[in-house]
């Protein structure tokens, strides 16, 4: 058997030992399972209580059990859950019963929400959405995935590939009566103005998309500077935890060291990182390569000095911000250099003067760096290629449409190929049925 035609099962909930686990059976085998180990199939979409007995008829575990019929189920085939204790002696004793089925298997990763996007029940765009709810770290994170889960790209996308595919029948029909003399630039007319509408409304999605692409990814921000300045002091601040080691010898870091922090909502890797000095020793000289070399990919640079003062180093695009460190000791108050540019801010790391301050600005720069939060829509790469094929597409079908209409065509199909791939369903034919519905051309 064909491992799609399979029926599968796999622990849905955290890993053992738990309260309570949850473990799923979907396929056509889930009904034969669910009454062999149950002794019957409940009622569906009922929570029925049943002790779970291994196909020797010794006791698993009193369990809860649900059953979902196909197609109303979370993947559109027969579903059976699972509620036991989440011991692990548990699940093995289940699991080993569930693999003596025959065409019965243990699931690969996403292959439940494989099956669902297979049987209809979300579009490709639903399903990252999805997988990006599962892995969201923040509460903007959350908001972004869920808007993606509710399936408004998705919506969206179908909306904008209909209305190509009207556009598109326009033009095909025009070709079609052209060869009869008959009236393409009554046709073609209206078809170029939807397809200026669509293009406009894709560019403004396209607008939004590159900051709720980066809420995905998060925002870097290194701490770099000389030596024993009180880098890792703040990092241990921001972190609100001992990650780094602070000693008053100078090259104490050797190591990159990073933390995600949940600030505002914003998830931000903060990196620690060594001192950077000339010096002969090897393990530090290697510490000062990885230290500018995370630097250099940051998105923001906080560049720690204390008193003596010293200059930050050019690292190239990026924004760098020098923050003066220790300043309840002397000297703090001594003017920076003039050459100075970008913010300044002044601290006190281990008193902790100046530190909200600080993170206000960092929460401001994401802010403007992967946005409000609201209104993207698009949250992957993938989606965003997609929908840039798409407008480049409308694009050239409004530019070739003089040199003709078959042209002009071919771009709404390329179009509307690209919607349809975003969605994860591809089917030219539709381009057909709204022609042979809406206009009956000829027969
Ligand atoms: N007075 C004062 N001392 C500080 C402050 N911040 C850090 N220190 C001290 O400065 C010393 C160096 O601090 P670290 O955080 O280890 O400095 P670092 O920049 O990470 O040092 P390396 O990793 O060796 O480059 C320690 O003794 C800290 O206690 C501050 O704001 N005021
Ligand atoms: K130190
Ligand atoms: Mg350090």
């Amino acid at each position: 058997m064909h491992p799609r035609d399979q029926t599968i099962f796999a622990l849905s909930s955290g890993q053992p030992p738990s309260a309570i686990a949850l473990v799923r059976v979907s396929g056509a085998q889930a009904g034969k399972v669910v009454s062999a180990l149950a002794g019957k199939v409940p009622s569906p979409r009922t929570a029925t209580r049943a002790l779970l007995r291994d196909l020797g008829q010794r006791p698993i575990d009193d369990a809860v059990v649900l059953w979902f019929p196909a197609p109303a189920s979370a993947t559109g085939e027969d579903v059976a859950e699972f509620y036991v204790h989440g011991g692990r002696a548990v699940l093995a004793a289940l699991f080993a019963t569930l693999s003596a089925f025959d065409n019965v298997r243990p699931a690969e990763p996403g292959e439940f929400t494989r099956r669902a996007f297979e049987n209809g029940k979300l579009d490709l765009t639903e399903a990252e959405g999805l997988d990006d709810l599962i892995h969201a770290d923040t509460d903007r994170q959350r908001r972004q995935a869920l808007r993606q889960l509710k399936g408004l790209l998705g919506d969206k996308a179908r909306d904008w590939r209909a209305r190509i595919i009207e556009a598109s029948a326009l033009i095909e029909a025009g070709i079609d009566f052209s060869d009869e003399g008959d009236v393409p630039a009554e046709l073609i007319e209206p078809a170029l103005a939807r397809v200026r509408g669509l293009l406009a409304e894709i560019e403004v999605v396209l607008v939004e998309q590159g900051r709720s692409e980066r809420l995905r990814d998060g925002l870097v921000v290194a701490i770099a500077g000389p030596p024993n300045v009180g880098k890792s002091t703040l990092m241990n601040q921001l972190a609100r935890r001992e990650v780094a080691i602070v000693s008053p010898h100078a090259g104490t870091t050797r190591d990159v060291i990073e933390v995600q922090l949940d600030l505002d909502g914003y998830p931000v890797t903060v990196i620690d990182t060594a001192g950077i000095r000339e010096t002969d020793d090897p393990v530090e000289q290697e510490g000062v390569r990885r230290a500018r070399a995370r630097a250099v990919d940051a998105d923001l640079v906080l560049w720690l000095t204390d008193a003596s003062g010293a200059e930050s180093e050019g690292n190239g695009e990026r924004p760098v911000w020098r923050v003066r460190n220790k300043i309840d000791l002397d000297g703090a108050d001594r003017p920076l250099a003039e050459s100075s540019v970008g913010r300044v801010f002044r601290i006190s790391a281990s008193r902790g003067d100046g530190l909200s301050e600080l993170i206000a600005a960092i929460v401001d720069f994401a802010q403007t760096c992967l946005g409000g939060g609201e209104g993207g829509l698009i949250g992957r790469t993938r989606q965003r290629k997609l929908l840039q094929e798409t407008a480049v597409s409308l694009q050239r079908c409004i530019d070739v449409v003089g040199e003709g209409e078959e042209l002009a065509a071919e771009e709404l199909r390329a179009a509307a190929y690209s919607l349809g791939r975003l969605l994860g369903r591809v089917d030219v034919e539709d381009i057909l049925d709204v022609i042979f519905r809406e206009f009956c051309v000829g027969k």
